[in-house]
């Protein structure tokens, strides 16, 4: 099978890049490019250059790549155990009463086996998902990882830079009570002030309203902010500027803290694309560079697959108000992906 990168934009525009790839450490020029990263950053030339560079829609999707064959997969999963889990949680949560630490985002991952079929045909999924995600996807023969996320990390258009703080979480049924969520707000505006602080750094800011987004089954916070560069940057420079956000991530974004997240990822066996920065630079002679933030997603490799979900914890968070949390953000991939 010829490897794969994947992108689409919201509005529906999107690509397939076919491989062999060619690596990068920085952006070349003319776009038609992928970034592709794990969540450690530990790619030194993360720009994919794709030997073929197609535009798709969701109708020549199939026809352009071809599936060889390949049937859409079954998977059976099985119910994740708490205990790891909840060991982190209650370490985080210590740390955060404590003062130490403002945020931390452990992930739980979901193991499952593809009995039949194959992954790859999921792209079909991610390609019609929610108008308001990005969709993402690298796959060669022995494994990959593809999802629908609703959180851009940044766009940067010549010197503008547009980003997001998305989080914060309920279900849309909840709506009234979630608009006045201490808690909630918090775990937001905790988002919004770090990118503010890294952002300020490059230019003025200027910040939109906490408004909300829906997705698949899910609510969340969101507020844009947009700053014009006083020096233009590269866009691998600004990926190490602003990733991880603690939307991912955690606060303070500092050696001890980051090693301790490594630490709880590892143990908890969290696929490394997740929450990683994916991105794609349209070709064009002044190109726009889109990058995401890698969640609602899924991984494999050989028949094993993995969904994985995070949650922000806070000072108010509660270990049964989180473990649904995070349910119900895999149901929502579950439900994306049509499995
Ligand atoms: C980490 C995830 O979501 C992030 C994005 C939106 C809301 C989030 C939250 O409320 O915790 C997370 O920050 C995930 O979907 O696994």
């Amino acid at each position: 099978m010829t490897d794969i990168a994947f992108f689409r934009l919201p509005g529906g525009r999107a690509w397939i890049g076919q491989g062999p790839f060619e690596s990068f450490a920085e952006a070349p020029a003319g776009g038609g490019v992928f970034y592709v990263n794990d969540f450690d950053l530990t790619d030194a030339k993360p720009w994919k250059k794709p030997a073929r560079l197609i535009e798709v829609a969701p109708e020549t999707l199939a026809t352009t790549t071809g599936w060889n064959g390949a049937q859409p997969p079954h998977i059976q999963w099985a119910k994740p155990a708490t205990e790891w889990f909840k060991m982190a949680f209650r370490r985080i949560r210590r740390e955060v009463l404590a003062r130490r630490l403002e945020k931390m985002v452990p992930v739980l991952t979901e193991s499952g086996t593809i009995t039949e079929g194959d992954p790859v045909r999921l792209l079909e999924r991610v390609m019609s998902a929610p108008t308001n995600t990005w969709g993402y996807g690298w796959v060669n023969a022995q494994g990959g990882y593809l999802g629908a996320t609703p959180e851009l990390l940044f766009r940067l258009q010549g010197q503008t830079v547009e980003t997001m703080a998305l989080a914060g979480t309920a279900k849309p049924g909840d709506q009234a009570a979630f608009l006045t969520d201490v808690k909630e707000i918090e775990e937001h505006e905790i988002v919004v002030r770090y990118l503010t602080d890294r952002l300020s750094t490059l230019g003025q800011v200027q910040r939109e309203p906490r408004g909300l987004c829906q997705t698949t089954g899910l609510l969340h916070f969101q507020s844009h902010l947009r700053v014009t560069l006083e020096r233009p940057s590269e866009p691998g420079a600004l990926v190490k500027e602003l990733h991880p956000t603690p939307a991912v991530g955690c606060l303070p974004r500092e050696e001890p803290w980051l090693a301790r997240l490594r630490e709880y990822r590892s143990q908890l066996n969290v696929p490394g694309f997740f929450g990683a920065p994916f991105g794609f630079i349209e070709p064009g002679e002044i190109p726009t560079c889109h990058v995401v933030v890698a969640i609602r997603g899924m991984s494999w490799a050989g028949n094993q697959a993995q969904l994985p979900s995070g949650c922000g914890i806070v000072g108010g968070s509660a270990f049964d108000h989180e473990w649904r949390e995070l349910r119900l953000k895999r149901e929502s991939v579950i439900a994306m992906l049509g499995l």
